[in-house]
């Protein structure tokens, strides 16, 4: 059904790698934070840290963008054991889907139960502004109408169901909790909530893209997380997701504005101690996970 073409790590493939960390660390951690576009400095709030080089672990793909460290810290926040991913990977680097997405099988197989996933996005939601912290309620899969979703391929049930729901990838209970925390910090000027859309990239959207995405529903655009997302779910993760509006996405056409990676870096620093703070205060909030179905 599947000729040739390889479309996806094997289990024992993914366990090799587990099976490495688990022997090269102590932390067995729950939680998992995925650090966007130069939001890599969440790692640093990480207690007792074990950091390992991505060039160092089996399996491991490296990091190829500006703002990506590339690094694994493993550590405690709040007396909770996490694991931070300082650099993702994304579909532009030339990575096949399921290598953009392998850590997400590696969390899982170490005992994670919960993501965060956090991401740079451009606003497309009139109403955002640079700097707008939005909780990820729901997600437009782009590349995934194409046929590029991590999940093609032959499935493993140890993993998750063929044909995993999607209508509650981001836990409400989560959202509610960083609704409250925002709250508690005077961050609700700058809290939003909205749907954020996965684009291939790595060229920046035009105009045309831009209202087409807006008319189609989504509030933010980017690169990456969703790929993520849809793994962690399929592996009975729970969700947490944050986008940083980084830039407003150019609308219109008498506008000089032009998307640039320098900009969505400059604003990541800007916010980053609010971020880091947020993040804490969640965590802090997580209960274990009743509902893991993995
Ligand atoms: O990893 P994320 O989604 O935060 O990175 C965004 C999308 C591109 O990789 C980059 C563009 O500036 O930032
Ligand atoms: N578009 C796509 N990805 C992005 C953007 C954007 O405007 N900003 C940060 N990542």
């Amino acid at each position: 059904m599947f000729p040739e073409q390889k479309l996806g790590y094997t289990y024992e493939e993914y366990k090799v790698t587990a099976d490495w960390l688990l022997a090269n660390t102590e932390h067995r951690p729950l939680i998992a934070i995925i650090c966007g576009s130069g939001l890599g400095g969440l790692a640093e709030i990480l207690k007792d840290q074990k950091v390992f080089s991505y060039s160092d672990i089996p399996n491991f793909p490296q990091s190829t963008v500006h703002g990506h460290a590339g690094r694994l810290v493993f550590g405690t926040l709040k007396g909770k054991s996490c694991v931070c991913m300082q650099g993702r990977f994304h579909l532009y680097e030339g990575y096949p889907i399921w290598k953009v997405t392998f850590p997400i099988r590696i969390f899982r197989l170490l005992g994670v139960e919960t993501a965060i996933v956090t991401n740079a996005a451009g606003g497309l939601n009139e109403d955002y502004k640079v700097g707008d912290i939005m909780l990820i309620k729901d997600h437009l899969n782009m590349p995934g109408f194409a046929g590029n979703n991590p999940l093609v391929g032959p499935n493993d049930e140890r993993f998750g169901l063929r044909f995993p729901c999607m209508s509650d990838a981001y836990d409400r209970d989560l959202r509610k909790l960083a609704k409250t925390v925002a709250r508690d910090l005077g961050y609700s000027d700058f809290l939003k909530e909205g749907v954020y859309c996965v684009l291939g990239g790595p060229s920046f959207e035009t105009i045309a893209e831009c209202n087409m995405l807006k008319r189609l529903g989504a509030d933010a655009v980017g690169m990456s997380t969703v790929h993520e997302v849809i793994v962690a779910r399929h592996c009975g993760m729970r969700v947490f997701g944050l986008s940083l509006i980084t830039n407003k996405a150019v609308m219109d056409y008498n506008s000089e504005s032009k998307a640039n990676h320098e900009e969505v870096l400059q604003t990541g620093r800007e916010r980053a101690s609010q971020l880091e703070e947020m993040i804490s205060r969640l965590v802090e909030g997580i209960e274990p996970n009743n509902n893991n179905v993995c």
